[in-house]
């Protein structure tokens, strides 16, 4: 884990980065409040326990980990809206919790989730008070305007009221007007959240564009694994606070850990228990089976399954992603069986 660096190419880096939220606890009912207000009792959630890394400038790196894992968190401290309970973060040579102006111009945070436009004004309106927060000049606010209606089509909904835009056209504009100003680092939490396929397509393109056009440094959360496997080669697997995969997306399906998904159809039922053995079950379905077994046994483990069971048919296939990244997660991860292979 990184070192304090002094290379210029670094431009976001968090050292033993950690967040301890203090929760206060309450009991349902007047009762209940009534004992929190007399006698508040709190407890410690520690959403982001130390992680460490850095990236470089133009790098396009997936931040992925299961729900509750600390990926917003990481992110808003990374952007400045939180400070850390310990470590550091350095973003672009700034501290992000001082929220100096300098560092304000090089950086955006877009959460899918929550609305940064003013709801019932046109988006204009919001894009003009940006210009103004941002110091745009006209000139450059014209041409920046220009490239981005090109990728995203902003023309005949920059004039409507924000409330009345569907959700892609809301985003379309939420990423138009966090990137105003072209930031060099972007912290992208869930950017394609509900939006149809077609649009999911569509924000990506202007992802890759940008990142392209300005190398600027994207650190982007989604629940969609076609956005990260389009865009980032590089993945941060994040899971109860802690870092517990730094690498190449293509490492998951080539590397020493990479697994294969063996499909079988028996011709005679039998248990879960039974198929446990031989790899880790993801699915029994009657007849159908599936189970993933490390890529370097795969030939072994389809031997033994063909010799110990009715096999109809059987076939091997590289797991889906998301597959792969939820093998990751701690809480999904299961001793791997090796003795029924005799
Ligand atoms: N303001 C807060 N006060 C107390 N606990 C919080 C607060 N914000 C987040 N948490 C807790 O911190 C942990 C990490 O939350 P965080 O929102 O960072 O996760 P996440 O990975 O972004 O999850 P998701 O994918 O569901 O958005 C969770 O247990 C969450 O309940």
């Amino acid at each position: 884990m990184p070192t304090p660096s002094s290379d210029p190419s670094v431009t976001v880096r968090a050292d033993h980065l950690r967040k301890a939220y203090t929760v206060t606890e309450k009991e349902p009912g007047f009762l209940g409040s009534l004992r929190a207000f007399v006698r508040p009792k709190t407890r410690t959630v520690e959403a982001v326990k130390g992680i460490s890394f850095e990236l470089t400038g133009g790098e396009m790196v997936g931040f992925l980990g299961p729900n509750g894992a600390g990926k917003t968190t990481t992110l808003k401290m990374l952007s400045g809206l939180l400070h850390p309970t310990s470590g550091t973060a350095t973003v672009q040579g700034h501290t992000p919790q001082k929220r100096e102006t300098a560092f304000l111009k090089q950086i955006t945070l877009v959460m899918g989730q929550k609305q940064q436009l003013i709801w019932d004004l046109p988006a204009q309106d919001s894009f003009l008070v940006n210009q103004a927060i941002y110091e745009i000049s006209d000139t450059e606010y014209r041409a920046t305007m220009r490239e981005f209606d090109e990728v995203l089509d902003l023309s005949g909904i920059l004039s409507k009221q924000v409330r009345k835009l569907s959700l892609g056209e809301r985003m379309k504009c939420e990423l138009a007007a966090a990137l105003l100003h072209r930031p060099k680092v972007l912290f992208l939490d869930e950017p394609t959240i509900g939006l149809d396929v077609n649009m999911q397509e569509r924000i990506r393109e202007f992802v890759r564009e940008y990142n392209a056009r300005f190398n600027a440094t994207v650190m982007l959360t989604s629940h969609y694994m076609a956005d990260v496997t389009a865009l980032c080669q590089r993945i941060l697997v994040i899971d109860g606070g802690e870092l517990v995969f730094d690498g190449d997306l293509s490492a998951l399906t080539s590397g020493p850990d990479a697994r294969k998904t063996v499909k079988l159809q028996l011709s005679q039922p039998t248990t879960a228990a039974r198929l446990s053995e031989y790899g880790e079950l993801i699915r029994l379905d009657g007849l159908d089976v599936e189970l993933t077994v490390p890529r370097s046994e795969v030939s072994a483990r389809a031997a033994a399954l063909l010799t110990h069971f009715e096999v109809a048919d059987l076939t091997v296939e590289d797991p889906p992603i998301e597959q792969v990244i939820g093998q990751l997660f701690r809480s999904e991860r299961k001793p791997e069986p090796v003795e029924a292979l005799a």
